[in-house]
């Protein structure tokens, strides 16, 4: 196959290219080539094509939940938004935390996976934060690394062993950083929103005090430590400080906390309620510039699908959590690339080169010898978001309506069109 009229990113330039697929690989990339009679043709339609992008932070809830998604559903919302690698996270019901539990979710995967999945196992059996897994059983039976993700580690001691028996295996430990005494019962941020809503809040040190727990014990451990979701200013500074001291942190921060703050939260709406909570004005541009600096390492979308029941509630009984993959790219590209504040190539190395980098996948490129793994986004036209077209079964997100560009259009998985979306 040959793949005509699209642009890749290159020396810190949109660039005219084709590409040569052979057998699902990558055989050859110019800006022109020669044809082969009877060679396929693939007319990109003057997209951007990029590796696929990789989220290594997702809810797919099943097994468990399969009302809010499925890993068919949720997989083919992640394919719709560009991404052709994810990794979910195990709050599931059962939790992957045993052997058994892990074969079968992989079992599943391999049935109804549009794309590669890599999942996580849990930290604590059950996620309950008392007994560590079996990391080593987990691990060869397939888990990408552990977290305890939906929750915070509440004792330091627990957390330290989790380390030492994760360094030993050479796996990650990835933390939902929230110390349950001093979050209690909020849920938006402790500070202007809390106060004009009369909503209880989380205030910001629930997040970095369990930050600066774990980098002390990630540095005696010798583990590698990665954040999810950082969400305050706080919480960039411990790590930027961390990071001085050598320590192997690494940390991603999600587009909605990068694109919005508490003052988009108007009134009581779930709409706005993830965990962490949106910030403030000051937490956000930390963040944006954490990120830019490379004391925060990527962008994961922390897609969190619920139903519509469950988001209809007020904030104070709603579950927390806002979908991701289908917005994602259009949103980051609309607010940070199209106004010249980052380029093209900074928004996909943040979506695929650096969480790939983190934990240690083969990289992404589009050079000879590496799969046909592509997306390809429409930059230019303009598109308003309807979540009600959403492949996932999670409509709830803030950002229905918003106008975007930078839109996926296909997704190929080594050679083969895996979803298209043209006109649609
Ligand atoms: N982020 C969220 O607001 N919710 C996540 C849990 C989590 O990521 O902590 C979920 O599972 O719904
Ligand atoms: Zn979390
Ligand atoms: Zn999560």
């Amino acid at each position: 196959m040959k793949i005509t009229n699209a642009f890749r990113w290159k020396e810190n330039s949109l660039q005219a290219c084709e590409i040569r697929v052979k057998d699902g690989m990558i055989a050859e990339v110019k800006a022109q080539m020669g044809e082969v009679s009877g060679e396929e043709i693939f007319d990109a339609g003057g997209t951007l094509v990029a590796p696929g992008f990789t989220d290594v932070h997702i809810h797919l809830r099943e097994p468990g939940a399969e009302y809010k998604e499925t890993i068919a559903s949720g997989t083919r919302a992640a394919l719709k938004g560009g991404f052709t690698t994810v990794c979910p996270m195990p709050n599931t019901s059962p939790v992957p935390d045993t052997k058994e539990n892990m074969e079968d979710l992989m079992s599943r995967i391999k049935k109804d996976a549009v794309m590669e999945v890599l999942p996580y196992a849990s930290i604590s059996l059950g996620q309950n934060g008392e007994i560590l897994t079996d990391m080593k059983a987990l691990k060869e039976a397939g888990a990408f690394a552990f977290t305890d993700d939906g929750v915070g580690i509440q004792e330091a001691s627990f957390m330290k062993k989790a380390m030492q028996n994760a360094a030993l295996l050479g796996m990650s430990i990835v933390a939902h950083c929230e110390d349950n005494g001093l979050a209690g019962s909020g849920v938006v941020h402790e500070g202007e929103v809390s106060e004009r809503l009369g909503l209880p809040g989380i205030p910001s040190s629930a997040e970095s005090v369990h930050i600066a727990r774990d980098a002390i014990l990630a540095g005696e451990t010798g583990c590698h430590y990665h954040v999810c979701h950082v969400s305050s200013a706080s919480s960039v500074r411990v790590i930027r400080e961390a990071k001085n001291a050598g320590i192997n942190i690494t940390a991603e921060v999600t587009p909605h906390h990068l694109l919005l703050n508490e003052s988009d939260i108007h009134k009581d709406d779930a709409m706005y309620k993830m965990n962490p909570p949106l910030r403030s004005e000051e937490d956000r541009q930390a963040l944006i510039q954490g990120l830019e600096e490379g004391t925060i390492d990527f962008i994961a979308t922390d897609h969190a699908p619920h139903s519509e029941d469950e988001k209809q509630q007020s904030m104070r009984k709603a579950p927390f959590g806002i979908t991701g993959l289908e917005t994602a790219f259009p949103l980051l590209y609309t607010t940070f690339v199209k106004n010249g504040h980052w380029t093209t190539g900074q928004l996909t190395e943040w979506l695929t080169a650096k969480p790939r980098k983190v934990f240690s996948m083969s990289q992404r490129t589009l050079e000879h010898g590496q799969p046909a793994t592509l997306t390809f986004v429409d930059l230019h036209t303009e598109e308003e978001i309807d979540r009600h077209r959403f492949l996932s079964k999670g409509k709830n997100t803030p950002f229905h309506g918003v106008k975007v560009s930078g839109i996926p259009k296909c997704t190929m998985i080594e050679g083969h069109i895996a979803w298209e979306g043209w006109n649609k």
